[in-house]
């Protein structure tokens, strides 16, 4: 059924456990997010970012939120990332339940500006809304603490913040960051800060860049002709240990990435006459079906809905 991301967050914050929210951009990724949701009894949230709106249009965001009305667990269709009013609008009007506005690279004045008109908008018509405070950005550990303050989210600046702001979950930056390089080795998690800014912040707390970017994973993409750099991600035990701690929603897009591309090459690889879409379609969708599965297990969302 289609619900409200707080909806979602509220009850995952209270009792503990994450909520992914995968990133979709087209109609595999949005079948292999809800079957996983379905067998596994977990609630969840489709997220689309604006790229994936302008990539997928109508045939996506109407697929989306129809397939979120009829699914079996509470669904939320939420737009990532939102950089604008009119951007936010735009979800409203295609029937998304949650919408990020994300400020957080303006001052904390314009941030707070910009996202009260969102929250007016949103609660008008019963969608509520994830705001962004502090930078996205991979920290050394030994960074000195000014320099983390500059990027990381204050934990008073952020109490002041929601009660500014009337959003409904905030987007923290405790050192997690985009993309399939995360910082070296074990990347840096300010799981201290986390808590203090739990403890001044009731409301559902999400991660942004939380993907794991397997090794294994890794591997296989390399070994099926894919090319990376330098890869990690965020450690299992400190999602684990972030969620325990208030996080509610977890952002999951670059291990769905990797897993769907590194089966095309696979299946093309072994059989470079097939040019059928459904051959090599299918099963790049079972294999992000079976990361969203991991990351519920993970998060601690299976059996919840
Ligand atoms: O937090 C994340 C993903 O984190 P991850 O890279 O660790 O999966 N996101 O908000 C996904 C952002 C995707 O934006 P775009 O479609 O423009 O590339
Ligand atoms: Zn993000």
């Amino acid at each position: 059924m289609l619900v409200t991301g707080l909806e979602i967050l509220k009850k995952a914050r209270a009792e503990g456990y994450g909520v992914g929210a995968f990133n979709v951009n087209n109609m595999e990724f949005l079948q292999a997010v809800l079957e996983a949701a379905e067998e596994a009894r977990s609630p969840v949230m489709v997220a689309l970012s604006e790229g994936a709106m302008k990539y997928g249009g109508r045939a996506l965001t109407l697929l989306a939120v129809e397939l979120a009305k009829e699914a079996r667990v509470p669904v939320a269709v939420h737009l990532d990332h939102g950089s604008s009013y009119e951007s936010v609008l735009k979800a409203l009007r295609a029937g998304f339940t949650s919408v990020m506005i994300d400020k957080s690279h303006e001052d904390f004045a314009t941030n707070v500006r910009e996202t009260r008109r969102v929250v007016e908008a949103a609660h008008a018509v019963g969608v509520t809304v994830e705001a962004e405070l502090g930078r996205l950005a991979g920290i050394e550990e030994h960074v000195a603490v000014d320099e983390k303050d500059a990027l990381l989210t204050n934990p008073e600046e952020a109490k002041r913040f929601m009660e500014e702001t009337g959003a409904d979950y905030l987007a923290v930056a405790i050192g997690t960051s985009h993309g399939a390089y995360k910082g070296k080795g074990r990347p840096f998690i300010d799981h201290p800060r986390l808590e203090r800014i739990a403890a001044l912040v009731p409301a559902p707390l999400v991660l942004h860049g939380a993907s794991a970017v397997p090794p294994e994973l890794v591997e296989r993409f390399r070994a099926a002709g894919g090319e990376i750099g330098e890869a990690t991600g965020i450690h299992p035990e400190d999602i684990k240990k972030a969620i325990a701690l208030g996080i509610a929603k977890i952002n999951t897009d670059t291990d769905l990435r990797l897993a769907f591309t590194a089966l095309i090459r696979e299946t093309l690889n072994k059989a470079p006459k097939e040019f059928d879409p459904r051959k090599y379609l299918g099963p790049a969708r079972e294999a992000v079906k079976e990361v969203v599965k991991s990351r519920m297990e993970l998060f601690g969302s299976v059996g919840k809905a």
